[in-house]
């Protein structure tokens, strides 16, 4: 199965409410989709959205990247060589790692479909069905305990708040959640950078004095301040979780051996795709910590395939695939299902896509 061509279109998909965190505003997911074609007629899709704020890449960027740098590497190639092709892939350019995440993604889908198989099963099929948390967005603490009663009610049993723009209305915010959620509802929070390592101490212990029962914090601290983040880690009760702070497998060995972190959030648009997100696994297993498999604001192409990782994978216990319930609309057929917070695979092969709508190709 060789690779003949690489094309490349845009996806915009409307989310039902603004996206807010300590980072940015969004109000629809926009996309970079790949799609492989090759001699033998299989279609790979992969998917990259451009989310500047925190890997630095753009729409221009991703384009630009295959078309001056990938595909001429990648045309030609066959698919039984699978090694060759990612290591072609991981040497065409420096960083860009949500373009090599569309690209490596593309290419477990056609890998699945050369063995008919779908890749979980390929990767260790250790699950097929999993559970997500929602994202409460930044907002007034009345709003957010508003959009979590609704997101309970929909039968969320695990809700990830959004803080980090002010320490003290974020302690207001994560109490207002919790008396209207109660306490059969997990609250982890994600601050997106937006805390100074003290004042990160300072609003996590008054969290835990007054028993507001945080499951985890998601990057209190600046993503180069690993000083920062280890200073929290080592003054707080609640497990700190390194998500922006670790985008390469090297850089996840940092944080394993230092114990700057608890735990790590691998997202394949950090990491360059599943091939590398399967070696930050493998540090993990090594070092006996449990991983979140998250995501940025993806369509279900690319969230697909982190499904497919966390199916695969016992040591991702955590799950943050929230992207697709947040959008007004589905575009894509085939690939994952989901049912509100229970994400499931069907024993399709590759990734089992079918098509996806509203993509406008280049020509
Ligand atoms: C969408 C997901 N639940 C999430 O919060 N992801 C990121 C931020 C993504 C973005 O800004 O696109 C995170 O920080 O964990
Ligand atoms: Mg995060």
């Amino acid at each position: 199965m060789k690779i003949t061509d690489i094309r490349l279109g845009y996806l915009s998909v409307p989310l039902k409410q603004p996206f807010k965190t300590a980072l940015r505003t969004v109000n629809s997911v926009e996309d970079v989709i790949v799609k492989i074609e090759t001699d033998t007629g299989h279609i790979g899709y992969g998917e990259a959205p451009p989310t500047g704020v925190i890997t630095g890449d753009t729409t221009g960027a991703i384009i630009g990247a295959v078309e001056e740098h990938i595909r001429k590497r990648l045309i030609g190639l066959d698919l039984e060589n699978f090694e060759e092709i990612l290591l072609t892939l991981d040497k065409s350019l420096v960083h860009n790692t949500s373009t090599k995440a569309a690209v490596d993604i593309a290419l477990y889908d056609l890998y699945g479909q050369m063995f008919n198989a779908p890749v979980y099963k390929l990767l260790g099929g250790y699950r097929k069905e999993i559970i997500t948390d929602i994202t409460i967005s930044v907002d007034t603490p009345e709003k957010m305990a508003a959009d979590s009663i609704d997101a309970v009610k929909l039968g969320y049993t695990t809700l990830k708040i959004k803080v980090g723009v002010d320490a003290e209305q974020d302690f207001r915010r994560m109490k207002a959640v919790r008396e209207v959620v109660g306490y059969d509802v997990q609250l982890r929070i994600d601050a997106n950078q937006g805390w100074k390592p003290k004042e990160a101490v300072r609003t996590l212990k008054a969290m835990e004095d007054s028993g507001l029962q945080v499951e985890l914090v998601e990057q209190p601290v600046q993503a180069q301040d690993i000083e920062g983040l280890k200073f929290v880690t080592d003054q707080v009760s609640i497990p700190v979780m390194a998500d922006e702070s670790v985008f390469s497998p090297k850089d996840a060995l940092m944080i394993l051996h230092t114990r700057a972190a608890d735990m790590i959030n691998i997202k394949l648009m950090k990491c360059g795709g599943i091939h590398q997100a399967l070696k930050i696994c493998a540090m993990a297993e090594i070092y006996d910590v449990e991983c979140m498999i998250g995501c940025m604001l993806e369509a279900k192409v690319s969230i697909t395939a982190a499904v497919h990782l966390a199916c695969a994978k016992k040591i991702i216990t955590k799950i943050d695939l929230d992207g697709p319930v947040l959008c007004r609309e589905d575009p894509v057929q085939g690939g994952a299902i989901f049912e509100h917070s229970r994400i499931s695979l069907p024993d399709t092969a590759g990734l089992g896509f079918e098509h996806i709508n509203g993509v406008v190709w280049k020509s």
